[in-house]
C-alpha cells in the first residue's frame, strides 16, 4: 500500500494584507517551496496524489461553535477595514478574503487523508495545508490558524470510521492548546505535545501548556505536555523524549490511528523554534510512529518558517512514510540538563497514569529545580551580552544525506529444503571464502551434517553482509543449523573487518561470550535468564523475569534501553539473533525489526534456526516493510516485575547518555 500526497496550489492564495510583524513568517512561499522540493525530489511522483476537499459545516463543527463559524463565513466579502476589525479579537493570526476558503480546504485535506488511510486505500499520508489548525479553539482564531484541521480529523475518523483510539502527535515547536483544550476530557484521544515554553516565557504563554497538565476527568492521563524551558535543544534531545515518554505511553494506548500535527519550525534554522535538531530528525521520529495502529499515520503541516529546513523536513517525513531507509543520525549527544529535567517531570507526573511509566523517578526535587532555574538565569545573562545573537536564518547545516533504496530490500540465506517465503530473494551464491577462514569454519564447533554445507551456509552469509554493506541489499534472514555458532563465526570473523560497529540483539538464553571490549561490537540480550552483572560497557544482559513471551517488559527494555543505545551507538550493521525457544511473541518479533530499522540505514541481519522456521512468514513480513499489527497485551498489562529495568538503566547511564531521564543530582 503507498502513501497519499495532498496538495492545492489554492492553498497558497492568501497572505498577510497589512504590517504585522507577528505574522508577516506565515507566507504562501512556505506550501509552495516544500511541494515543489517533493517534487524536484521524485518524491511526489512516488506518492497517491490524493485531491483536497472543502471540509463541510458539519465537519467544522465537530469542533467549532455556530457563532464562530458564521463570523469566519463573513470573512470573504469584508472590506480591508474590516478584516482588520475583524482579526483584532483573536490573537497572533489574520484573515484575508480567501482565507475562509483554504481553511475549508486545509481542514477538509485532513479529511481526505483520514478516509484514504482509514479505508486502506493508501497505509499513510502527508498533507500539505495552510493555514495550519492546532491553535484554535472552539470560538477563535489563533497563531496563523482558522479550523483546527487535526481535532477534526480525529473526531471525524471517530465518528465516521468507528476509531476507538487516536493519538495525536505534536511536534511543531508550539503547544497546540486548540487541540489539547478540544480533547483534554476525553480518554480516547491521548494528545502529545512538545513545545518551546521558557517557564511560561515563550506564545502562547500558557500556564496549562506545562508538564502539569495531564488532562481532566476520565480524560486524566490522556493529555502529555513537554516543555522546552531553553532554546536549542538537539536530536538527543528529541530523540530522548520519543524514547522515555511518547512511544512507552503510544504503545500502551494502542491507538487505532495516529495523527500528526507536523510543524517543522522545531528544526533547526526556524525563527520561531531557535532549536538545532537537524530535518533528518523527522525521518526518526516518523519511522517510530510507523508501527502503531498498523502503520495508519495521518501527517498534517503545521508551521515551519524557514523555508531551507521546512523542505528538507517535509522531504525527510514523506521519505519515510515511503518505507526509504533512514539516514544516520551523526553524533548524538546526551540530552542537555534542562531536557533531562523536562523529561523527568513528564515521567513523574504521568507515571500514575501508565504503568509502563510506573517506576519512572519521582519530579526533580524543588531544590534540584530551583538551582537549574538559578543557573539558567545566570546563563541567560552571560548568554545575552556574550554571544552576538546571531539570527537563525543565517544558521547552516549539512544538506540531509541521500537515502538510496537498495536494488533487493529483503534476501534469505536458508537450507537448501526450505522454502524461500514472497518477496525475498533466495542467495544462492556463495563468495569463494579464503582458506583461511574455511580452515576455521571447518575447526568451529559447526557440529551439522558435514560441514560442507555448514561452510556453504556460511559463504553465503558473508555474501549477504557484504552485499548489505555495499547497499545492494537492505536486509535479510538466515536460517541456520546452529544459531550459536553462527552468531560466533559472524561477529568474529565477519563483523569486524566488514562493518565498524556491529550491535547485536539477542532474543533468548544462550551463553554468548564475545570479546567485546573493543566496542566494535555492542551486545544487548534480552532473556529470561538472570545473568550475572554485565560483563562491561559492551555487553548488556537484560533479565526479563516473566521472560520473552512479557510484551511489557519487552517493550520497556525496547523503549528504555534498547532504542537509546542503539541511537548513541550508532552501528553500521544490526545482528538480531532469535534464540531457540526465546518464547518471544510474532507481533512483539516484528515490532522489534520494524523498530530497529531505523539503525544502520536499515541493515538488518536475522539469525535463526533452522528449526525455528515457523516464524519466517512474520519475519520476512517485517523486513520488507509491512507495518507490525498492534501489541493487544499492552491493553491490559500485568503488574511488571519491579523496578529491574528502570535500577538497570540507572546503572548503565554512566556509560550510556541517552539512558538519563532525570537530572544529574551532582549539579
Ligand atoms: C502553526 C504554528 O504553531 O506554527 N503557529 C505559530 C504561531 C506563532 C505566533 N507568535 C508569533 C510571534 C512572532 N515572533
Ligand atoms: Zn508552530
Amino acid at each position: 500500500m503507498g502513501t497519499a500526497l495532498i496538495y492545492d496550489e489554492e492553498m497558497t492564495k492568501y497572505k498577510l494584507l497589512w504590517v504585522d510583524p507577528a505574522c508577516k513568517i506565515e507566507v504562501p512561499e512556505r506550501l509552495s517551496v516544500s511541494y515543489e522540493a517533493l517534487v524536484r525530489t521524485g518524491l511526489s511522483d512516488r506518492c497517491v496524489s490524493v485531491p483536497p476537499r472543502e471540509a463541510s459545516d458539519a465537519e467544522i463543527l465537530l469542533v467549532h461553535s455556530e457563532e464562530y463559524l458564521e463570523g469566519v463565513k463573513k470573512t470573504p466579502h469584508m472590506t480591508l477595514e474590516d478584516l482588520k476589525e475583524f482579526t483584532l479579537q483573536y490573537g497572533d493570526v489574520y484573515f484575508h478574503p480567501n482565507i475562509y476558503h483554504c481553511a475549508k480546504l486545509a481542514a477538509g485535506s485532513a479529511l481526505q487523508l483520514v478516509d484514504s488511510v482509514m479505508t486502506g486505500k493508501v497505509r499513510n499520508g502527508m498533507a500539505l495545508v495552510r493555514p495550519p489548525g492546532h491553535h484554535s479553539m472552539r470560538s477563535a482564531a489563533s497563531g496563523f490558524c482558522v479550523f483546527n484541521n487535526v481535532a477534526i480529523a480525529a473526531r471525524y475518523a471517530k465518528q465516521k470510521h468507528g476509531a476507538e483510539r487516536v493519538l495525536i502527535v505534536d511536534w511543531d515547536i508550539h503547544h497546540g492548546q486548540g487541540v489539547q483544550y478540544c480533547f483534554e476530557d476525553d480518554p480516547s484521544v491521548l494528545y502529545f505535545s512538545w513545545h518551546r515554553y521558557e517557564r511560561q516565557k515563550f506564545w502562547p504563554n500558557l500556564r496549562e501548556s506545562d508538564y502539569d497538565s495531564v488532562g481532566k476527568g476520565s480524560g486524566a492521563g490522556f493529555n502529555v505536555n513537554v516543555p522546552w524551558n531553553e532554546v536549542g535543544m538537539e536530536n538527543s534531545d528529541y530523540l530522548s523524549v520519543f524514547c522515555h515518554v511518547l512511544l512507552p505511553v503510544a504503545y500502551e494506548f494502542c491507538p487505532d490511528l495516529v495523527l500528526v500535527c507536523a510543524g517543522f519550525d522545531s528544526a533547526i534554522g526556524d525563527p520561531e523554534g531557535e532549536m538545532c535538531a537537524t530535518p533528518d530528525i523527522f525521518a526518526h521520529l516518523t519511522h517510530l510512529l510507523m508501527n502503531l495502529a498498523g502503520g495508519k499515520l495521518c501527517a498534517v503541516l503545521e508551521g515551519g518558517y524557514n523555508l531551507t529546513s521546512l523542505a528538507q523536513s517535509v522531504c525527510q517525513t514523506v521519505q519515510t512514510l515511503l518505507g526509504d531507509p533512514l539516514p544516520q543520525l551523526a553524533n548524538l549527544r546526551s540530552p542537555c540538563e534542562s531536557a533531562l529535567e523536562s523529561l523527568q517531570c513528564v515521567r513523574s507526573v504521568q507515571r500514575r497514569y501508565w504503568s509502563i511509566l510506573k517506576h519512572a523517578a519521582d519530579s526533580a526535587t524543588t531544590d534540584v529545580s530551583n538551582k537549574r532555574i538559578k543557573l539558567a538565569k545566570a546563563e541567560e545573562e552571560k548568554a545575552e551580552t556574550a554571544e552576538d545573537e546571531r539570527s537563525q536564518e543565517e544558521k547552516v547545516w549539512p544538506e540531509p544525506a541521500e537515502r538510496l533504496r537498495p536494488p533487493v530490500c529483503s534476501a534469505s540465506v536458508l537450507p537448501d529444503d526450505a522454502a524461500c517465503p514472497d518477496g525475498l530473494k533466495r542467495l544462492v551464491s556463495s563468495k569463494d571464502l579464503g582458506p583461511l577462514l574455511v580452515s576455521r569454519i571447518r575447526n568451529r564447533s559447526m557440529e551439522d551434517a558435514g560441514d560442507a554445507d555448514g561452510v556453504a551456509t556460511f559463504s553465503r552469509l558473508y555474501t549477504l553482509i557484504e552485499k548489505m554493506r555495499t547497499n545492494e541489499i537492505g536486509n535479510g534472514v538466515a536460517l541456520v543449523p546452529d544459531v550459536a555458532a553462527a552468531v560466533e563465526c559472524v561477529v568474529q570473523d565477519l563483523g569486524s573487518d566488514l562493518v565498524s560497529r556491529v550491535l547485536v540483539v539477542c532474543v533468548g538464553k544462550e551463553e554468548l561470550n564475545y570479546a567485546t571490549a573493543d566496542g566494535k561490537m555492542l551486545v544487548v540480550q534480552i532473556s529470561g535468564e538472570d545473568k550475572e552483572e554485565q560483563k562491561g560497557k559492551y555487553y548488556i544482559p537484560v533479565c526479563l523475569k516473566k521472560g520473552c513471551g512479557d510484551t511489557v517488559g519487552f517493550i520497556q527494555a525496547v523503549f528504555g534501553l534498547l532504542l537509546p543505545l542503539g541511537y548513541e551507538y550508532d552501528p553500521g550493521l544490526v545482528l538480531l539473533v532469535r534464540m531457540p525457544g526465546s518464547g518471544v511473541g510474532d507481533c512483539m518479533w516484528q515490532q522489534l525489526i520494524g523498530l530497529l530499522k531505523g539503525f544502520a540505514k536499515g541493515h538488518t541481519l536475522v539469525l535463526m534456526q533452522t528449526n525455528d522456521g515457523a516464524c519466517m512468514g512474520p519475519t520476512a513480513s517485517a523486513l520488507l516493510g509491512h507495518p507490525a499489527p498492534p501489541l493487544q497485551e499492552l491493553l491490559t498489562p500485568l503488574p511488571d516485575d519491579g523496578g529491574a529495568l528502570e535500577r538497570m538503566r540507572e546503572r548503565l547511564q554512566a556509560d550510556w547518555k541517552m539512558l538519563q531521564t532525570t537530572v544529574s543530582s551532582g549539579n
